[in-house]
Formats: structure tokens, sequence, C-alpha cells
């Protein structure tokens, strides 16, 4: 389907009805220009359902830069204006869905860089996190580290068989941030397994996610996939769209809180911890490791 935005009115403009949370911060950069056509990216809307596809296109991994990143975010809240009522996030490969943060990328990079890119991710994630959109992540590959985090600030998850999901931070010699642990926690059934997972830096293949929580429906085909996604968008009548955007912001808005106050501690901490020695050297073994894979 062709990259396009439409109008939509058939739907309330939900930007509209449900006021942003207004949380006072300063502003952090993002790489992008908002005049930039999307390169990485395939957003399509079907004015029928009002229901948005947006494709991840980064190959071979949807590995997450700031540029990527920041045209994620910018498509989120395009469709917020533009009527929209559902967003599906899926990718285009038919391994990945996406291998979390450019690790090639965070690689002897400059302050500069790594700061844009740490920025990206928290804006990302925010703007993903208190959408008044129905999100629902397809997951049809694997989704590691950044790409579980794409999944667990959606609403819904459903996943193909046979990949790989979770969080392994730790392994890499990453901290998880606390607004992506909230995060975690907000959609496991519970604290202990959220906590237990996030320290031990455990892979879910889609069958023990689907057990533990951790997505909330296995589809056979990518086909199967869209439809129980518009399913579970379509199962919120229109009369419920704004109540239910309302009290999901409710629900998020002490995370998005702590997020705010603690944001730059949280850039500060990344940054020390790219820019040691020790970690630069895991870095480099850690990427030969998978270039070795071939
Ligand atoms: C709320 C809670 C959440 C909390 C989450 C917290 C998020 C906060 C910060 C986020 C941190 C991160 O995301 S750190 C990133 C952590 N991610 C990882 O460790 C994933 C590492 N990758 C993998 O494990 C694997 O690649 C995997 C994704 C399973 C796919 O395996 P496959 O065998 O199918 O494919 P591969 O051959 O390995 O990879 C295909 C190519 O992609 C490249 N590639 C793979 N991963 C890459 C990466 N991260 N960055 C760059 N490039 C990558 C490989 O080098 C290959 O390049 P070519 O050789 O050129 O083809």
């Amino acid at each position: 389907m062709a990259t396009r935005i439409i109008h939509l009115p058939k739907y309330s403009r939900l930007s509209c009805l449900v006021k942003p949370l207004t949380i006072s911060a300063r502003t952090f950069a993002t790489a992008t220009a908002s005049t930039n056509p999307p390169q990485f990216t395939t957003l399509s809307v079907d004015d029928r359902t009002g229901i948005a596809t947006l494709t991840l296109n980064r190959p071979p991994a949807n590995a997450l830069n700031a540029l990527f990143m920041g045209e994620i975010q910018r498509s989120i809240t395009d469709l917020e204006k533009e009527n929209c009522r559902g967003l599906i996030l899926t990718s285009s490969s038919q391994r990945i869905f996406s291998a979390g943060l450019d690790l090639k990328e965070c690689y002897k990079a400059d302050v500069a860089s790594l700061e844009g890119l740490w920025c990206a991710l928290q804006n990302l994630w925010r703007t993903l996190f208190s959408t008044p959109l129905i999100t629902v992540a397809l997951i049809n590959g694997h989704a590691i580290a950044g790409g579980c985090m794409l999944a667990v600030s959606s609403e819904y998850r459903i996943m193909l068989p046979n990949f790989k999901i979770g969080v392994n931070e730790t392994m890499v010699g990453l901290a998880v941030p606390s607004w992506l642990m909230d995060t975690y926690i907000n959609i496991m059934p519970s604290r202990r397994i959220a906590e237990w997972d996030l320290t031990s830096s455990r892979i879910y293949s889609s069958e023990s996610a689907l057990k533990a929580g951790l997505v909330d429906e296995l589809a056979s085909s990518k086909e199967e996939a869209l439809q129980k996604s518009a399913a579970f968008i379509d199962s919120f009548s229109k009369r419920t769209l704004m109540a239910r955007a309302i009290t999901k912001q409710q629900f998020r808005a002490e995370i998005l809180r702590n997020f705010e106050q603690n944001r730059q501690h949280d850039l500060d901490i990344y940054l020390s911890t790219m820019q040691k020695p020790s970690m630069q050297e895991f870095l480099g073994e850690y990427l030969q490791s998978l270039d070795a894979k071939k």
C-alpha cells in the first residue's frame, strides 16, 4: 500500500480530545529534521477502519539509530493529529522485529552521537508510551532490548512463533533505566518475574513469552496477526475512544512523571557507561561475535 496520511472524519481526533500530559521538561534533542521524508519506515492508513500500520524497515536488523527512532516518533505524532484511532507496529523483515539499539553506532562514537541516540530513544519511548492511539505490536521476528521496549510500550502484543523476545541489557553491560523497568512491570503479571527477567537478561521464545504474559497472543502468520491486531483495535467502540485514552494516560502518568524527573540523570548514566574503555572493549567483542555467526 502506498505511504500516505489521510483524514478520517469518521473518528474523533484524539489528540484534540485528550489533553497531552503537561509535564515540564527541557527540550531534549532528536537527531532528525522534521522535514525529512521517511527513510526507514512505511506508514499506511486504512481509511475505512482508521487503523494505521507503521512498518519498520531498516535492514538487516531494524537496529535503532537516532534517525530511525525520530522517524517512528514523528509518524506516531502525525497519526495523532490525523484522526487515526489505532496503530499497528510491525517489521518488513521476516526474521527480525528489532534488534534494539544500533550497537554499531554505540561503538567508538563521540559524545554528541551517543547523546543523540539516547535522547532519541527517550523521546520515542515517551511518545509511544503516552499516545492516545490504541497501540499493537505485531512482533513478526526477534525483539531484543530496545526492540522489546517497542513491544512492551505498546498496549497489546501479538507474536509469530519461533522467535526470541526479551531484555538483555545487563548482559551487554547496561543497567535497565528505571522508566523502562516500570514499562516492563506495567505489563508483566508479576513484579517478581519482571525483576527476575531484567536482572538475568532473560530471553523468551515466542511460546514461553505467551505463557509468561509478556505477549498476549500468538499468530501463525503475519496475515493472521494483522487480523488479530485489527480485532483488538476494533474491540474498542468509537464511543469509548476518549474515555479509554484518558484512562490509559492516567495509568501511565506516574511512570511518565518519574521519567521526566530523571531523564537528565538517566542520560548521564548512559553516557558515562558507554564511554568506559571496558564497555567499548566489550562492545567491540560483542559486535565481532555477531559478525562471526556468518
Ligand atoms: C521495557 C523493557 C525494555 C528495556 C530495554 C532497555 C532498552 C534500553 C537501551 C537499549 C539497549 C539496546 O537495545 S542494546 C542492543 C541489544 N541488542 C542485542 O544484543 C541484539 C544482538 N543481536 C542479536 O541477538 C541477533 O542479531 C538477533 C536480533 C537475535 C537476530 O539474529 P539473526 O541470527 O537472525 O541475525 P544476525 O545475523 O545476528 O544479525 C543480522 C545483522 O544485524 C546486525 N545486528 C544485529 N543486532 C544488531 C544491533 N543491535 N545493532 C547493530 N547491528 C545489529 C548483525 O551484525 C548482522 O549484520 P551483518 O553481519 O552486517 O548482516
